[in-house]
């Protein structure tokens, strides 16, 4: 981001601003983002909180901790799709973008989780950052109609 030029920042800014200022985008302010607890038991918690997500076009999630919450804290083999990952906190599109602070990562390809040796050295310093996506997991098709 540090490369891009300024004016290019200010144009995204204010283009999110105003997501938020239309409504586009909402930041929900809940107490379960500051429980313990990790995503997958997010539905028998905070229900109201659960629908909403899962009627929501697009979940953008910030930050290292809300990842490891939604890989259920698991440090699976980084080459496992986000998708499976995620396992019951799918609940539509979702967007990662986070600085690692730890080890856990999953979604990467086969050359890029061969470094992995290299980036955990760098990942206590901050140094790497991650926008990971994956898109709304399909319906189970119904085989009987
Ligand atoms: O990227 P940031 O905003 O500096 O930190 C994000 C964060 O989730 O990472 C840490 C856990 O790994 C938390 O202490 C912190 O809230």
């Amino acid at each position: 981001m540090k490369e891009m030029p300024k004016t290019y920042i200010r144009n995204l800014v204010s283009r999110w601003r105003n997501y938020i200022q239309n409504e586009k985008w909402q930041i929900i302010v809940r107490k379960f983002w500051c429980l313990p607890n990790n995503y997958n038991e997010l539905k028998s918690i905070d229900p109201w909180l659960y629908k909403t997500l899962s009627e929501s076009k697009l979940i953008i999630l910030k930050g290292d901790i809300n990842y490891q919450k939604a890989l259920g804290d698991y440090n699976r083999n980084p080459e496992i799709p986000l998708s499976i990952a995620l396992d019951s906190f799918h609940l539509t599109n979702t967007v990662f973008v986070r600085i690692l602070k730890s080890d856990l990562i999953c979604g990467l390809d086969k050359t890029t989780a061969k470094k992995l040796d290299t980036f955990i050295r760098n990942i206590s310093k901050g140094y790497l950052g991650i926008i990971q996506f994956t898109d709304k997991p399909q319906q189970p098709q119904c085989l009987l109609e």
